[in-house]
């Protein structure tokens, strides 16, 4: 049985190398009794069109040159891939057609068709006998014998019977792309780049239960990615889009592709034969995705006036100038797009009937969702005046508009047209965790964030999540009635549903943004890595995770392009992170970082003066929400130590959180137990803490409690503790509950940089979370 149906397009047989990698995705990736579609290797059809350009003009020193130039790229494939027998019996044949060609040329017997059908059958032919030498079992299939059309028409009845005789069961079936035959046996071809046609005609035929269209290029992209920088992968593509653009004449998929595929469950999808474990575009029946924006090019066409057009008319054209060709009513008028190389042909196929209307016409086609093409189209219009150029010809049809202009518009124009139009229209969907009350805050402003990013970004919310229930719509929730909605829709959920949910997301980008304080959560990161998720915590637990996963988590990031922020992990809503990235990228180094990287213990010690016990403003400062809920977590001084390794590593230094030392602002003895045995136990705290203010005082410093970073004789030195800050310095001055982050570094030397402000409260810290989610889209856009 036939499960699978891979194409190699020419791309990808572009050299020996390429073959061989070819081989191996087939290895991998294929089956007993799947079939492979081939093209023929590089720009060879391109080689053998010249030909026979050349034999019509009679120009026999071109015919020479080319009939060399195929045989010298040929015999290099075979004597890269082939040994022994395999490579003389390859040779010869190859020897005997070439000069079978060079025969025909001289007697004026040359056939088109026949003749670019030899691309494809020297691929079929090398890719079969490498297979077999690398000990898979293979065979080539010449498709004139399974593909039969009357007229024009394929064979269906016929050609299925064909196909289940020939397809071996037990082998790789290397079959030629691109190539049929006529009722008389000669060779007919399915059109320019029509090996994706024959991959999906194959696949009807054999019930195969999916197709591969394996290229150069990682799937279906907005635009060209070798044209467009900022080019996006879509990985969903309706057949319908898909469909307009191969009319419009895009390389990517043949026109014909998807119509094979009409009333089957047949899967299609294209994806990098250059990159096989790569993410790919899965191209899928009209309403199972959403329409997205595309920009294509269009290059060196004419445009005709035909007086009418009968049925059948311009795929009998098609067929006969080998290319695709759109044709569209505008002002009244049937117009067809042709390629200008074939105008002459068309004009005669019409015979008095078609007018050239236009002609040597470049310029783009916009594809979108059809409410957006005449805006786009304007805006477009617009944009390519700014560039001094006016479309000639341009015209709105059904999901896509055509701007006809003079000149070939260059890379720069296209990634105008592209960044400021195509990209823009990126959805991003953002999926928060956490709704405490940093969450709540966050979800407080958000609307007002939104407002600020929706002028350029479509950023829609579309989970809400707490530990045990959440609130989804892939369509967007309403994030200012996000409270009443949670009340009356909200439910709970497992790991895998969200997971599960996530995957699903038709988004060109995805933000986690954790706000919880989980451990549970953070190991959830990898997972959402997987699933190609930027992330923002506000949580410290992944930044502070061993070493090995850290790290692990950073080169998955990094394989996917996708970011990680988590700047209000330390000190809130201050801009600590940005400052340490910052300094570093313009070429300092940072030799020292000291300070009080926590709110509440910040303010503990700025507030006390002895004339209060310390006992009683941890009871205050837990009454007034500044404390975690048993405020030895904020006392032991694992919060700052986890901070100060968030910074640490942020410097590129790899260290383990026990690599800090840690002293905590209260007795050891006082660490176990419950809260309230702390509570009967206070005197002992508060007599610590006295003890240490007197010692302070001794010394005319204050008694503070700070975190320190610093390289000494290249040794690293970072520890949390209590210290006795003498009395004229910065940190022993803060207003309570005040961060303060004092930098040395090469440039900052004798003269410290410092950041100060709130490190705590709601509303700094939902703001540094704002902060990240803004540098966030702009930067991934
Ligand atoms: N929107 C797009 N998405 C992907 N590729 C595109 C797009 N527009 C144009 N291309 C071009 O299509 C090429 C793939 O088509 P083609 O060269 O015919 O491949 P193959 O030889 O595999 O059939 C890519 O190399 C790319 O430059
Ligand atoms: N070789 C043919 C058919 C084809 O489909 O090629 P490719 O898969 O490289 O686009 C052509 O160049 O038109």
């Amino acid at each position: 049985m036939v499960n699978q149906v891979h194409k190699f397009g020419g791309s990808s047989l572009s050299s020996a190398d390429r073959f061989k990698s070819v081989a191996n995705i087939i290895l991998t990736h294929a089956q007993a009794g799947d079939c492979v579609v081939v093209s023929a290797a590089g720009k060879t059809t391109d080689t053998l069109v010249k030909l026979w350009q050349s034999y019509q003009q009679q120009d026999t020193q071109a015919i020479a040159d080319i009939v060399l130039l195929l045989s010298n790229h040929q015999i290099a494939l075979i004597e890269q891939l082939l040994i022994a027998n395999a490579k003389h019996h390859a040779l010869d044949l190859l020897e005997t057609e070439l000069s079978i060609i060079t025969k025909q040329a001289k007697q004026g017997t040359l056939a088109e068709a026949a003749l670019l059908a030899h691309g494809e059958l020297w691929s079929a032919r090398l890719l079969s006998a490498y297979l077999e030498q690398l000990n898979v079992s293979a065979c080539a299939h010449d498709a004139r014998q399974l593909f039969t059309l009357d007229a024009g028409q394929l064979q269906h009845a016929n050609n299925q019977q064909q196909c289940l005789k020939a397809i071996e069961t037990s082998k790789i079936n290397v079959v030629t792309g691109f190539i049929a035959a006529d009722l008389h046996g000669e060779t007919v071809t399915l059109g320019r780049n029509g090996s994706d046609y024959s991959a999906t005609l194959l696949a009807r035929y054999c019930n195969a239960k999916k197709v591969s269209i394996w290229t150069d290029t990682q799937g279906v992209f907005s635009t060209d990615p070798r044209k467009v920088a900022n080019a996006v992968k879509y990985a969903r593509v309706c057949r319908d889009q898909a469909n307009l653009l191969a009319r419009l004449g895009n390389p990517v998929l043949h026109a014909k592709t998807l119509s094979p595929l009409k009333d089957t469950d047949i899967e299609l999808v294209v994806r990098s034969s250059y990159d096989p474990q790569g993410s790919h575009t899965e191209i899928v029946k009209l309403g199972m995705s959403k329409q997205k924006r595309f920009l294509t090019t269009v290059n060196n066409v004419d445009l005709l006036i035909v007086d009418d057009l009968s049925e059948g008319e311009v795929a009998h054209v098609s067929q006969l100038i080998q290319h695709s060709l759109h044709h569209f009513e505008h002002e009244g008028e049937i117009y067809l797009l042709v390629p200008a190389s074939a105008t002459h042909q068309v004009a005669n196929y019409f015979a008095g009937r078609a007018n050239i209307s236009e002609s040597n016409l470049n310029g783009v086609a916009i594809i979108a969702p059809d409410q957006e093409v005449a805006p786009l189209g304007k805006q477009s219009e617009a944009l390519l005046q700014t560039q001094s150029i006016q479309p000639r010809f341009t015209h709105y049809g059904e999901g896509y508009t055509l701007l006809l202009t003079d000149q070939v518009l260059e890379s720069d124009v296209l990634s105008l047209l592209h960044d400021k139009l195509i990209n823009k229209a990126q959805e991003i969907a953002l999926i928060i965790a956490g709704l405490g009350n940093v969450g709540a805050e966050f979800m407080r402003q958000l609307p007002a964030q939104l407002a600020r990013l929706s002028t350029d970004f479509n950023v829609k919310l579309v989970a809400l999540l707490r530990s045990e229930q959440m609130l989804v719509n892939a369509n967007g929730l309403d994030c200012e009635s996000w409270q009443l909605q949670w009340e009356n829709h909200a439910s709970s959920y497992k790991q895998a549903d969200l997971l599960s949910y996530i995957d699903t997301l038709e988004y060109e980008h995805k933000i986690v943004i954790d706000i919880t304080a989980s451990e549970h959560f953070s190991q959830l990161y990898s997972k959402l890595v997987e699933l190609n998720c930027h992330l923002i915590s506000a949580n410290k637990y992944a930044g502070t995770a061993s070493l090995s996963w850290y790290q692990t988590l950073r080169e998955s990031l990094a394989q996917r392009g996708l970011h990680w922020r988590y700047n209000a992990s330390v000190g809130a809503g201050l801009p600590i992170n940005f400052a340490l990235a910052d300094l570093q990228n313009s070429g300092d180094k940072i030799t020292r970082i000291e300070g009080v990287f926590s709110g509440t213990l910040s303010w503990l010690c700025s507030m006390y003066d002895g004339s209060k016990a310390f006992s009683d403003l941890v009871l205050e400062a837990q009454a007034l929400g500044f404390t975690e809920p048993d405020p030895r977590e904020d006392l032991s001084g694992r919060d700052m130590q986890r901070k100060l390794l968030i910074l640490v590593r942020e410097l590129g230094i790899e260290l383990e959180l026990d690599d800090i030392s840690l002293s905590a602002l209260m007795p050891d003895e006082l660490s176990a137990g419950s809260w309230n045995n702390f509570i009967d136990n206070k005197a002992r705290l508060d007599a610590f803490i006295e003890q240490h203010a007197q010692a302070a005082q001794q010394q005319n410093a204050a008694l503070c409690y700070t975190g320190l970073l610093e390289f000494e004789n290249n040794t690293l030195n970072a520890k949390v503790g209590i210290t006795y800050v003498p009395k004229s310095e910065a940190v022993a001055n803060l207003t309570p509950g005040d961060n303060i982050f004092v930098i040395n570094t090469q440039w900052y030397n004798q003269n410290a940089l410092v950041i100060q402000g709130p490190g705590a409260g709601k509303e700094v810290t939902a703001a540094g979370v704002h902060s990240d989610l803004y540098w966030l889209v702009q930067n991934i856009s």
